[in-house]
């Protein structure tokens, strides 16, 4: 990672101010995504730093979008400014993108930020069965990943009322005829594990039309763990839900369910990561990068 600046937390916390982070602990007990408790302490020294240069590079963009239409003398669309969030599945990046937008709109209160994953580009199951892509979800081909550029087009083009499809882990599949709408935020987290991507055909690729991109970083030996773990209270959570994808894993054998999410993670998520998503750490504006009990622990900010 010769291209980035290093800074362990206490560095990195440095860049923080008292007025940064304003949470209280119900607040993050609420975006926490299954069960855990974020600290506090974690918040308050990596985040705060996070949102303050955000915010930083927010307020360039915009300034340069003013002055582009001073030199231009038009108006230029001012589009959202857009932050992409990438990881191995089970890292953590829902969680730190929930938190994002909560600070990112309590901090800067006329922000409005909206937050959406690209799961729902994903093919519906039956599509990624007629495509033979069913245990490869996730992986790079089993996205629809013209739709997520066309509409990522679209969003920049300062459209408004955006549709998007929702992907449901409720469900494990496109929940059909659902969608989520943009309607012009100012911010726009978009969180995925294929963000930084580099596209097999030469097409566009999904990350040049980000902004600034957050790559959350960890052992693989950790976020197997997370998985499990993770896992394990979703089994919990459904024991008594019958519309629930893991009802009857829940009800059955718990080995054979542990069995099949080891199965999952090492035949699936894994081979992602390695093959397809770790790979694209180098073109994260910002790597996150977590130790036991999701602690940051090292924050490397891309130079060149
Ligand atoms: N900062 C954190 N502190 C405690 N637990 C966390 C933290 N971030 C994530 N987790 C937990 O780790 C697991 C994976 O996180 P999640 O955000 O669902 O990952 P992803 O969106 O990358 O699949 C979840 O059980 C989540 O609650
Ligand atoms: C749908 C997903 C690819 C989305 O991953 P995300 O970007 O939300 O981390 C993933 O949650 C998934 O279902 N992977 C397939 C294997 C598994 O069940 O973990």
């Amino acid at each position: 990672m010769k291209n980035y600046l290093r800074f362990n937390r206490d560095e990195w916390a440095s860049f923080s101010s008292e007025a940064a982070v304003k949470i209280t602990k119900e607040e993050l007990a609420n975006i926490k995504s299954l069960g855990d408790v974020i600290n506090l302490t974690d918040v308050q020294e990596i985040y705060g730093s996070l949102i303050n240069y955000l915010y930083l590079v927010y307020q360039e963009k915009c300034r340069l979008q003013q002055k582009q239409s001073e030199f231009l003398r038009q108006k230029v669309t001012a589009a959202p400014f857009i932050i992409g969030i990438s990881g191995s599945v089970a890292v953590g990046k829902s969680t730190t993108a929930r938190l994002l937008q909560v600070l990112l709109s309590r901090t800067f209160a006329n922000l409005k930020v909206h937050l959406m994953t690209t799961d729902g580009f994903i093919y519906p199951n039956d599509e990624l069965k007629r495509r033979g892509l069913f245990d490869r979800k996730g992986f790079p081909e089993s996205y629809n990943m013209n739709l997520l550029r066309n509409f990522l087009r679209d969003v920049l083009s300062g459209k408004d009322n955006i549709a998007y499809p929702l992907y449901s882990q409720e469900l494990s599949d496109i929940v059909p005829g659902k969608y989520g709408h943009v309607q012009r935020p100012d911010i726009l987290i978009i969180e995925g594990i294929n963000t930084l991507q580099l596209p097999t055909n030469g097409q566009i690729v999904t990350s040049d039309f980000f902004d600034f991109s957050i790559y959350i970083d960890a052992d693989e030996d950790l976020i197997e763990k997370w998985f499990m773990q993770r896992f394990v209270r979703v089994l919990e959570l459904n024991k008594n839900n019958p519309t629930n994808f893991y009802y009857e894993m829940a009800n059955g054998p718990r080995e054979d369910a542990l069995q099949l999410a080891q199965d999952t993670w090492q035949m699936v998520n894994l081979v992602n990561l390695r093959e397809y998503i770790a790979p694209t750490r180098q073109r994260a504006s910002l790597v996150l990068h977590k130790t036991r009990g999701h602690r940051i622990d090292e924050i490397y900010l891309r130079q060149f």
